[in-house]
């Protein structure tokens, strides 16, 4: 899958222009289009600023040379480049198997465009196959997670390797429920939300522009959606 990763991040790399400000995604795929991207900016001399959506990418494109700046620093992001964990048809998505799901929709949300790019076994008619993350403060965990229980949602709190549980940038944990058999992801999302303590899920809704498939070498845009385009 690595080589189906790298062709999707390349496939990204070209699309970024001279003097725009970039969002860095965070995970595997996105650490290989910061390599690419900080390449690129050497090689063609560019004039790029970028914001991260993780402490991890953040210092990883520092290391190689780009400017990686606050998210307060911008007014606005011209385009952002992230993986994600699974991809259905309208361009939807589950995100945060890096845990990084917070700082990624901060991102996104601010980004004019948005550029996801994945290798070819994440894409799939319909999500559920990966487990949702949500991401919640630590005070009174508990009561998020017997809510989760009794919507039938199967939440497990992720782990460290020491079975300690895992912390994101910002502290809070994270709880993965599975949502195989959840048909209204629009009605789910608002659930969640209105879970007090909730600080934020990993359902992206209506929020990737441009969707980059490694291995099938497909470039799909939300603006030419359609049903023949997507399933052939
Ligand atoms: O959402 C993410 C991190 O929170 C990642 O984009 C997602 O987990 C994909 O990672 P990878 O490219 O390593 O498969």
């Amino acid at each position: 899958m690595n080589i189906e990763k790298n062709q999707a991040a390349r496939m990204a790399v070209e699309k970024i222009q001279n003097n725009s400000v970039v969002g860095l995604g965070s995970g595997s795929t996105a650490a290989i289009f910061i390599r690419l991207l900080a390449e690129k900016v050497k090689k063609e001399h560019m004039n790029i600023v970028c914001v991260a959506t993780s402490i991890k990418s953040g210092e990883l494109g520092s290391s190689l040379g780009l400017k990686v700046v606050d998210i307060d620093d911008v007014s606005s992001i011209d385009v952002t480049v992230d993986g994600a964990d699974e991809v259905d048809y309208d361009l939807n998505g589950i995100k945060g198997g890096g845990a990084a799901l917070l700082f990624e929709k901060i991102v996104a949300s601010k980004s004019k465009y948005n550029i996801w790019i994945i290798d070819s076994s994440k894409f799939h008619k319909k999500l559920g196959n990966f487990k949702l993350p949500v991401e919640v403060i630590k005070f009174g965990s508990q009561r998020i997670f017997d809510c989760l229980q009794e919507m039938g949602l199967n939440p497990t709190y992720r782990l460290n390797d020491d079975s300690t549980r895992l912390l994101t940038d910002s502290s809070n944990y994270i709880i993965d429920i599975d949502i195989q058999h959840v048909s209204d992801l629009k009605s789910l999302s608002n659930a969640l939300e209105n879970l007090t303590g909730v600080v934020e899920h990993g359902l992206f809704i209506n929020i990737c522009n441009e969707l980059l498939i490694g291995g099938l070498k497909k470039d799909i845009k939300r603006s030419e959606l359609d049903d023949r385009l997507v399933l052939n």
